[in-house]
């Protein structure tokens, strides 16, 4: 069991702000010092404030808050607790500060002295967070480079969670009613044509995650452009997305990355498998991965 005071109560004349971390994919989040001695000895934090308190960011904030609640990995950005600021109007999520930011920054800053192992020890440990994930049933539905962070030069850790959902107990899938704004080229055939999320369809989008961490994250051979590359840019008519289902029907498939060993590649295809019952799980992911990690190490 976990004692209370996990689920901290960050009082607000406590946090200081130290400056914004990143507009992006988590909404504003702002890196703070929760400081209750006021002698700068209190720890790094970040923080995500709800957006406008509007009734269903609030309650979409609460889901976001109850997933993170529970979950307990090395391999997953920690909780730490909540902010209540104005009364109880106005609610701030309160996360471990990762030092090294996002693995698109820092892949793109430090390409030239991170070697295969260290890309496939990155790749291992986001396996191993998605296998605990996996575990409680959860479906993270953003799993990108872009929500992998870095917390130190051998440990990067899988972040938000706003996307999450758990799987029915009585079914395999989630089905979307929104998609909303979609990260389409992360996303398995299934989830595009029919919405529909599953373990396997993060699986999936590891494979696309493996093709970032092996091209570094090189914007000039992200998956959105290599897509859009195949599929012409002056597309009419139909949407993107129904040009992409029908590249990846026709078993077209990202490119292996330059000097991208062909062990890894073949893990990319096999988490690309069209059908989904075809893909492997992570558990095996993880095996292979480590199988790779040996063999390089010889
Ligand atoms: C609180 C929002 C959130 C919500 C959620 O559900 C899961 C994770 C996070 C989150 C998002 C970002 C960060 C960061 C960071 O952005 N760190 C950094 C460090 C250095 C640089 C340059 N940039 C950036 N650290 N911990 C973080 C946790």
């Amino acid at each position: 069991a976990h004692s209370q005071h996990d689920q901290m109560l960050f009082e607000e004349r406590y946090l200081r702000y130290i400056c914004p971390l990143g507009k992006g994919n988590f909404g504003s989040v702002e890196l703070c010092r929760y400081d209750p001695l006021g002698d700068n000895t209190g720890e790094l934090v970040a923080v995500k404030k709800l957006q406008s308190n509007k009734q269903s960011n609030l309650e979409d904030f609460q889901k976001e808050v109850n997933t993170l609640r529970v979950l307990h990995c090395d391999y997953i950005v920690k909780y730490k607790g909540v902010c209540y600021s104005m009364g109880r109007l106005n609610m701030s999520l309160v996360m471990e500060y990762l030092p090294y930011g996002s693995l698109i920054g820092y892949l793109e800053n430090n390409r030239h002295n991170i070697n295969t192992r260290r890309m496939l020890l990155f790749a291992s440990q986001i396996c191993k967070g998605m296998e605990y994930l996996q575990s409680l049933r959860y479906v993270h539905r953003d799993l990108a480079a872009r929500n992998i962070l870095v917390a130190s030069e051998t440990l990067v850790k899988i972040a938000d969670f706003g996307l999450t959902k758990v799987i029915p107990h009585n079914k395999e899938y989630y089905r979307v009613t929104h998609p909303g704004e979609s990260p389409i080229f992360w996303y398995a055939p299934e989830s595009i044509t029919e919405s529909r999320f599953s373990h396997k369809s993060d699986v999936w989008s590891f494979g696309v995650v493996l093709h970032e961490i092996f091209t570094y994250c090189d914007t000039s051979c992200n998956p959105k452009r290599l897509y859009m590359q195949e599929i012409g840019h002056n597309v009419l008519g139909t949407s993107i997305s129904m040009h992409l289902a029908s590249l990846l029907k026709a078993n077209w498939r990202l490119p292996a990355p330059l000097n991208c060993p062909p062990k890894v590649y073949s893990l990319m295809r096999q988490c690309w498998a069209y059908d989904f019952d075809e893909r492997p799980y992570f558990s095996t992911l993880g095996n292979q991965i480590e199988t790779i990690i040996q063999d390089e190490r010889e």
